[in-house]
């Protein structure tokens, strides 16, 4: 058995697999780490844990990147490098070297001082006890080296079998750690996650692998075996036909392997368009689940105490009803403007939306300012709709 990297598109079943290969392991007395960037992921893995194996159990063991490097990769060895004890991680989107909005460092952030030793305001603030979020991968590395891989010895001591979920997001130092795990950990290791779900960025800068190609290269190098799953198992066929237009000729169709709709889903399903003008009926009438494209979008018409969550915070998730409250970039493009991403420096606006689509089990709703109804092709929710046709306790909120 070899490394292996599981590259899928949504709804294929990544986590159910991590799950799965993690009761198996667990049943046979083993133990196992999954490794993820975002907190809704980490929640998600350790509730469908308890789903699937009826209980939570210590030897599934779920940790956020940072929170693994800050546990396992440095902590432990830190004296190699450091005398004071770090004991938190300081977040940073940004690198904290450099002057807030200008490309100009500041003085003495550098990773070596004059004696060759490691400059401690390089990875850790000026109190020293605690590591720049952005840095805690370059860190890890570092640490790797000095040790001689100490940190993947322990760790294949300890787990099975060891995860890295979203693997997608990962870049640059991340890909440093992976390599200095996989030489003591050879059969270990299992990578999963979707470029076209590529959101998030852990850290800045500009180390790679930092594109998808890059990445996928970084891997093969590294001797891990590539897999697929080819079907998605998550969003009935006409939802994933419109996610399979939103990167239009990379990737092969999606085939949806949901051909059982349950009853009391079954009077509304499919993809529509809703109009602004309706959108407090279409939300009392089927309770989707809302999706924003950020925290404030819709905010003038939405009623309020709504739950919503953002298309990034979504990642990870599924849902039966879905209603998707987009920017207008993404209407540009649902109405037939192919060039409506073309300015963007990322694809992250992209990838929002073939999250948010993604998400939806049964039915997916877009809403529209109803002067756009027409010049979108998609039906458009029906709007001489009898209240009375609606079970009242419905399941559209239902978690996948
Ligand atoms: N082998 C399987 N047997 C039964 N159900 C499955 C299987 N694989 C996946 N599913 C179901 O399909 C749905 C989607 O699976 P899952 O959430 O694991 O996909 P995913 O690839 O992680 O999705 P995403 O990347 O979009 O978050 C879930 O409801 C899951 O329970």
């Amino acid at each position: 058995m070899t490394n292996e990297l599981w590259i899928a598109g949504a709804g294929s079943g990544k986590t159910h697999k991590i799950i799965t290969d993690a009761i198996n392991i667990i049943d046979g007395g083993g133990r196992v780490l999954v490794i993820t960037y975002t907190i809704n992921n980490q929640a998600e893995l350790r509730s469908r844990f308890v789903e699937l194996y009826g209980k939570s159990s210590e030897d599934f063991v779920v940790k956020g990147l940072f929170s693994f490097y800050l546990e396992d990769m440095v902590r432990p060895y830190q004296n190699l490098v450091f005398t004071d004890r770090i004991t938190a991680i300081a977040f940073t989107e940004n690198n904290p070297h450099l002057w807030p909005g200008s490309t100009k460092y500041k003085k003495n952030r550098g990773e070596k001082l004059d004696d060759g030793l490691i400059n401690p305001l390089h990875y850790l603030t000026p109190c020293k006890t605690q590591v720049y979020s952005g840095l805690l991968a370059k860190l890890a590395a570092l640490i790797a080296k000095q040790s001689t891989n100490a940190p993947a010895k322990r760790l294949q001591d300890i787990y099975h079998r060891v995860f890295f979920d979203e693997v997608q997001d990962l870049v640059g130092w991340d890909y440093e750690v992976i390599k200095s795990l996989s030489k003591i950990m050879p059969s270990t290791i299992c990578c999963v996650g979707d470029f076209r779900q590529t959101i998030y960025s852990t850290t800045f800068g500009h180390k790679a692998p930092k594109t998808s190609q890059q990445k996928i290269k970084y891997f093969h190098k590294l001797k891990f075996k590539q897999h697929s799953m080819p079907t998605n198992r998550r969003c009935i066929q006409s939802i994933c036909d419109l996610s399979d237009t939103i990167h239009p000729n990379m990737y092969v169709r999606a085939v949806s392997e949901v051909d059982n709709i349950p009853d009391e889903i079954a009077h509304h399903y499919g993809t529509y368009l809703v109009k602004k003008s309706q959108v407090n009926d279409y939300i009392k009438y089927l309770n989707p689940q809302i999706l924003r494209w950020s925290s404030t979008t819709g905010k003038s018409y939405l009623p309020a105490n709504l739950s919503w969550h953002t298309f990034g915070s979504s990642k990870g998730l599924g849902f039966n009803r879905v209603l998707i409250i987009p920017p207008k970039k993404h209407i540009d493009f649902l109405s037939g403007d192919t060039e409506a991403f073309n300015k963007d420096k990322t694809d992250e606006s992209r990838n929002k939306l073939y999250v948010a689509i993604t998400r939806a089990r049964y039915s997916l709703a877009i809403l529209v300012d109803d002067k756009l109804v027409g010049k979108i092709p998609y039906p458009v929710w029906n709007d001489t709709i009898n209240s009375t046709t609606y079970p009242k306790n419905n399941l559209n909120s239902n978690r996948t």
